[in-house]
This record gives structure tokens, C-alpha cells and sequence, in this order.
């Protein structure tokens, strides 16, 4: 039995020689991706999803129009849904349901998708016991769809300029919610423009003439049962999109529009029917959904930068382009050290931002029991936390993607790739559930009070404990027995806390000279987000680290110590000039990073289809031409390339126009 379990009768025969150089078994590693039960519960689905008709594509999404895109995918939700007892083992298990939907619909997008992924649960956060026996079931259910409506047409970060108001009115125990202008308007949340019949609006709440700052509202838009806007309720799509062209983000208005007094979601605020007010325990409790969706996508860019990955990996071993040597004959393209320079980091990375996503959500999943218990202490950690994971990786993942797309050719190019549909979802978690550059700043103010901490002595979190640590003067790298990798990581935590001193003694500095805090902190915000990304590299880096450690079977501990070990020089000569301002490297440090990282290149190279199918993507889930488990990539473009609809006639009306 060969380790590598991919291998199928039919295969093209590049890939087969390719996938028997395996070292690992290439089932242990998914296990290590994924879990070993999640990984067998992925297995076991799509077996199931192949056999059942009604949740295929009826034709490639690429040659659809948005509309045709948005009915098959309400289509194949709802046959999703049908079928859901028979296809997953637990249908309150997040991950399994999200593969089921990966293979039947894609990432462009369903009508229940923010329900199931904000709405349902802001609502397990945020409603009190009442309002969840009221809401839960029939939104479990399917009785009501909702959405969470919070961006505004004229504001989205500044949370506090949110127009829409919800007015407190006593004699009738209701609240009047209102959009008083046109930058008002409800703009952006998905499934709101034609799908869903409730949202979860946030409104500025006002009492008896007192603004008391944005909360959460059960609003009903849709009538049940003719799907009608209600009376006082404008609603639409808001237009196509770069990509989640199969989802509808829409727009909304209200015009003094009323709801009973308990429809404010009151598990922390509350308010009366009198009016009284009570504050919640902590000011950041009512972000609970969006750090919920943080700790969840950082988890699913490391996905999509593993599908991209294998994609471009499984093409470069298909594709033969050029001879390394003269009349040896055309070489495969993965053979080229750029391109293997090109790919393999960021295979590196899918690879930590899903070991990442782990550690995030079970970060998460205290956090939430801790809140049941009425303590917050760790809210403040996993919010910063998520923060700067989320801007690193989705950036990282953009970035990562484009250099798998560059690294196909034209062909990578083509729709038939898949890399753009990917690309397009990935690239859209930089700007949504908090922009980065904003959730970096955030990170970083964070990262400030940690220094006062930490100059008293103090830790403010587990994350920023390092931060107590001495700064070693000079680099170990190159110093120590080769195969040593202690002062790489080392190296990471140097940089991350030399640029958090360096901008926290500056803006000091800047504010003894009479400088107000806040213009102090205008002058190095470029700084300061610098040393959020830098912490978070630390953070990624040290995950990785983690992740090697706890591997037990020797020959997957040895392929992915590879992998880590190529991330680590990568990433430290990604950002080595913060090493070099301080000398903390020396150039020759520098030159044996990069020698050890030529290096590990090749020792990656015959594991590096192994390394992808251990993802173990379906090709109904990577819908990409290119990137075919079995490699027979040529005959099946030509064959997609058939389906376009430009072909259904050779000479079609308007090409008469030009000749
Ligand atoms: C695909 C997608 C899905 C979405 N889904 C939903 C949804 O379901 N529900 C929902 O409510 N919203 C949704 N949104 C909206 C999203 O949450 C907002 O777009 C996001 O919060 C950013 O707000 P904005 O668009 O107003 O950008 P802005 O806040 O206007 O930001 C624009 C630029 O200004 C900069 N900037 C802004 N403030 C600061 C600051 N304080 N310091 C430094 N720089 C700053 C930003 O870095 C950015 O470069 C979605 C958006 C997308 C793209």
C-alpha cells in the first residue's frame, strides 16, 4: 500500500510517480490538519455529496450570470438542508457542515449564509433566555432568516457615527427605529438584499432624549409568508461585487418603523419598560458575533490559501515549460527553484493559518463559557488576538493567493483556474468583520498598555508575556549547531518587542514635548501597526512551533519541521530589515537564512503533492480545472472552454456588427 492515499487507477501518470515519493501517509497529515475525526467526517461527506445528484452544480458557476448564480445556490441550500440527517454525522457541528457546504455550493455564497454564520450566533451571545426561546428554534429551524445589519452607507469603523436610531417609546412599551438620512442607509449585509426576514440592526439608542450608544435589534423586514417588505421598510441588493457574486448584500431603510420593547437583545444592556437603562458588565460584550466570525475565518483563509496552493502545485507538476539543462528536455515547472520559491511559503502558510484558526477557536469557545459565568478577563486577549490574525492572515492570504495564480501562467488566469473565485472571497475578509488596517490599530493600542505593564513588571496576557523578557543583543542564527532552529523563533520575538518599545518610547517621547496623545498617536500609527503585524508574525510563528512539537509519529513531525523551518526563514527575510537596524543580524546571518532556505526548497520538493493532498479538497470543492486531483488538466480546458457561452453558435448576431 503506497503512503500516499491519493493515488487512483486513471491518474495521470507525472502525478502518480510524483505522489509515490511520499515519506508520510498522506491521511495522518490531513489528521493533523484537520483532526483526526473532522478529517474522516470530510471523507465520508463527500462521498455522500458525490452521490447525490441534486447537490452538483447544474452547470460551472464561471458561465453563469449572477441571478443564475443566486438560485442555484438557494437551490442547493435547500436540498442541503433536506438532506443534511443523511450526510453529516452532527449537524450542530460548524466545521462538518461547512465542508458539506464547501462541496455543494462553493464560497461565492447561500442565502443562509450570515444566518448561520453572524445571526444565529449574535442571538446565542447577545438575546437573554426569553428572547432565545422566542428566536433560536425558529431560526435553527429555517422559520426565520436573518442577517446582522451594522455597516452604514456613510459609516462602517467609526461604529459611533451609526446614523439609525432606536427611539425608547414608553407610552406604547415599542421602539421607533428610523434612518433620519440616505448615509443611513443599512449597506452591505449579506443575504439582506432579497433573502432574509429578520436582521439584527444596530441602532443608536435613545431614552427620553439621551443617546446611550449602538445595540442590537431583532427587526422582522419580510412578511413570513409573501416575503413582502414590511410597511415602513426599504429594501435591496446592493449590486455586484469583485466576488460573492452568488450572495446578496443589500441595503435598508426604516421610516420611524416600531418594534416591542423586547426586541432589543438584552442579555448584557437592558432597558425597561420605564426606561431605565442597565449597562452591560463589559463595554465589548456586544462584539461577541464579530469576534465570533474572526476566530472562524482565520481558520477558512488558511483554506483558501491551501486550495490556491493546491492548485498551483498540482498544475507545476503537470505543466512542462523549458530545459534546466540543455537538450535534456522540457522540465516540470514546480522543478524551477522561483517557482518553488513562489509556492512553497505559501503552502507554508495555509498551513500555520489553519493551526492558527485552531487555537483561535478554542480561545473563543472559553472566552464564551467564561461569559456564561459573567467573566471577561480573557475578552480582551482573544479581541486582540483576533485582531491582528485577522488583518496578518487575510492580507498574507491575498497576497499568498496572487503569487499561486502568477505562478500558473495564463492559464491561472483563466476562470478555469478557480484561483479568481477564490481569490475574490479571500481578499474580501481584509475589509470585512473589521477593516485591517483598523483592527491593526486596535492590536496595537492594546500592545501599548501592555508596555506600561510590562514596565511596572506586569503581564497584561499570556500573549504579551514576552514582553517581560530581556532583549538579547545579537542573534544566535548560524551560531549554533545546525538542524537548531530556538533562535529563529528567538529572532521573531526580538523583532516584534524591539519595534513595540521602540514606538511605545516614541510616542512618550512625543507626548513629554507637549503633544497631545491622540495627535502622538496619529504621527507613528504607520509604526504602531508595523509592531501589531510583527507581534502577530511572533504569534503565527510560534503557533507553528507548537503545532511541530505535539506531533508524535516521526515522519509527519519531520515533513511538517520542514515546512515550519522554510516559514521561519521566509518570513524573517521577509521583514529581516527590522534585524538589521538594531545589528541584531549580521549579513552573513542574513546569507545563511536564505542558503538554509534554497535549501529546504528542495528537500520540500518531492513531498510537495503529498503536502497538498493532504488537504484532502474535493475537486467538486476546488472547482478548478488546474488544480485536478487526477492531473489531466489540457483535455478538460478544452473541454470548459467548449462550455462558454459565446460557443453555443459560430457566428452569433453581434459578431456580424464588426466585420
Ligand atoms: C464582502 C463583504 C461583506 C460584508 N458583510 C457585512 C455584513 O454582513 N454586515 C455588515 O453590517 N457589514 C458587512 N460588510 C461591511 C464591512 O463590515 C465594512 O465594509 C467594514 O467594516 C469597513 O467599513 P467601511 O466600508 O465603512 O470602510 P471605512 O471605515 O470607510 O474605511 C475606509 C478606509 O479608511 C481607513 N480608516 C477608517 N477609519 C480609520 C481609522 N480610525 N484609522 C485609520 N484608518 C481608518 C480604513 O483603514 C480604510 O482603508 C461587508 C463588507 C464586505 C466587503
Amino acid at each position: 500500500m503506497p503512503l500516499n492515499k491519493e493515488i487512483q487507477p486513471g491518474d495521470n501518470d507525472e502525478l502518480t510517480r510524483e505522489r509515490l515519493q511520499a515519506t508520510f501517509d498522506t491521511q495522518q497529515m490531513a489528521a493533523v490538519l484537520w483532526d483526526s475525526d473532522l478529517a474522516r467526517k470530510r471523507r465520508e461527506l463527500a462521498k455522500k455529496v458525490d452521490k447525490l445528484t441534486v447537490l452538483h452544480d447544474s452547470k460551472d458557476m464561471a458561465f453563469m450570470t449572477r441571478e443564475e448564480k443566486l438560485s442555484e445556490n438557494a437551490r442547493k441550500v435547500v436540498q442541503m438542508f433536506a438532506h443534511m440527517a443523511d450526510i453529516v454525522e452532527d449537524p450542530s457541528d460548524y466545521a462538518e457542515v461547512f465542508h458539506l457546504s464547501c462541496n455543494a455550493i462553493g464560497h461565492e455564497g447561500h442565502p443562509l449564509a450570515v444566518h448561520f454564520v453572524m445571526f444565529i450566533p449574535a442571538l446565542q451571545a447577545q438575546a437573554d433566555d426569553e428572547q432565545k426561546e422566542k428566536w433560536l428554534m425558529p431560526a435553527l429551524s429555517l422559520q426565520l432568516i436573518g442577517t446582522y445589519a451594522q455597516t452604514e452607507l456613510g459609516h462602517g469603523t467609526n461604529l459611533r457615527a451609526l446614523e439609525t436610531t432606536a427611539t425608547f417609546d414608553k407610552a406604547t412599551d415599542e421602539f421607533v427605529i428610523h434612518t433620519p438620512t440616505v448615509t443611513a442607509l443599512k449597506w452591505w449585509p449579506g443575504n439582506l438584499g432579497k433573502s432574509s426576514n429578520h436582521a439584527i440592526v444596530s441602532a443608536n439608542l435613545i431614552i427620553d432624549g439621551k443617546a446611550y450608544g449602538h445595540h442590537n435589534f431583532m427587526v422582522q423586514i419580510r412578511d413570513e409568508n409573501t416575503h413582502k417588505p414590511l410597511k415602513g421598510i426599504t429594501v435591496g441588493d446592493i449590486g455586484p461585487k469583485m466576488a460573492y457574486n452568488a450572495s446578496d448584500n443589500g441595503f435598508l431603510g426604516f421610516d420611524h418603523h416600531r418594534i416591542p420593547r423586547r426586541n432589543m437583545l438584552m442579555r448584557h444592556a437592558k432597558v425597561d419598560k420605564n426606561g431605565a437603562y442597565t449597562k452591560p458588565s463589559h463595554a465589548k460584550i456586544g462584539y461577541s458575533a464579530m469576534v465570533h466570525v474572526r476566530s472562524v475565518m482565520i481558520g477558512h483563509q488558511g483554506m483558501f490559501l491551501g486550495a490556491a496552493s493546491t492548485i498551483a502545485i498540482r498544475y507545476s507538476l503537470v505543466r512542462r515549460q523549458g530545459e534546466i539543462k540543455e537538450g535534456s528536455g522540457e522540465v516540470k515547472i514546480l522543478d524551477y527553484q522561483t517557482q518553488q520559491h513562489r509556492l512553497f511559503p505559501q503552502l507554508a502558510r495555509a498551513y500555520v493559518f489553519m493551526f492558527a484558526g485552531k487555537e483561535v477557536r478554542e480561545l473563543y469557545q472559553k472566552v464564551l463559557n467564561d461569559m456564561e459565568k459573567g467573566e471577561t478577563t480573557l475578552l480582551a486577549d482573544l479581541h486582540a488576538l483576533t485582531s491582528g490574525l485577522k488583518s496578518v492572515v487575510t492580507h498574507l492570504c491575498g497576497a499568498g493567493m496572487e503569487q499561486c495564480r502568477m505562478a500558473c501562467g495564463g492559464h491561472g488566469y483563466s476562470r478555469a483556474s478557480g484561483i479568481p473565485e477564490i481569490w475574490g472571497v479571500a481578499v474580501g475578509g481584509c475589509t470585512y468583520e473589521g477593516e485591517n488596517m483598523v483592527m491593526l490599530l486596535q492590536l496595537a493600542r492594546y500592545l501599548m498598555k501592555a508596555v506600561k505593564e510590562a514596565k511596572k513588571g506586569r503581564s497584561l496576557g499570556r500573549l504579551v508575556d514576552y514582553l517581560l523578557l530581556p532583549q538579547d543583543k545579537h542573534s544566535l542564527i548560524g551560531r549554533v549547531p545546525q538542524g537548531e532552529y530556538g533562535p529563529h523563533l528567538a529572532a521573531f520575538e526580538h523583532i516584534a518587542r524591539r519595534q513595540i518599545f521602540k514606538v511605545a518610547d516614541e510616542l512618550a517621547k512625543l507626548q513629554d514635548r507637549g503633544m497631545s496623545k491622540e495627535i502622538a498617536w496619529q504621527k507613528k500609527a504607520v509604526e504602531l501597526q508595523r509592531a501589531a503585524r510583527l507581534h502577530t508574525r511572533f504569534y503565527l510563528a510560534a503557533c507553528f512551533h507548537r503545532k511541530v512539537q505535539s506531533v508524535v509519529d516521526g515522519r509527519i513531525r519531520e515533513a511538517l519541521a520542514d515546512l515550519y523551518h522554510l516559514h521561519l526563514n521566509y518570513e524573517l527575510l521577509d521583514m529581516v530589515n527590522y534585524a538589521l537596524e538594531d545589528a541584531y543580524l549580521k549579513a552573513d546571518q542574513v546569507d545563511f537564512i536564505r542558503e538554509d532556505m534554497y535549501r529546504l526548497l528542495e528537500t520540500i520538493r518531492p513531498s510537495a503533492i503529498s503536502l497538498v493532498d493532504a488537504f484532502e479538497f474535493t475537486d467538486r470543492e476546488l472547482r478548478s480545472v488546474l488544480g485536478r486531483r487526477d492531473g489531466h488538466v489540457y483535455e478538460n480546458l478544452y473541454k470548459w472552454a467548449k462550455e462558454s457561452e459565446l460557443n453555443r453558435a459560430d457566428v452569433r448576431q453581434a459578431d456580424l456588427q464588426t466585420v
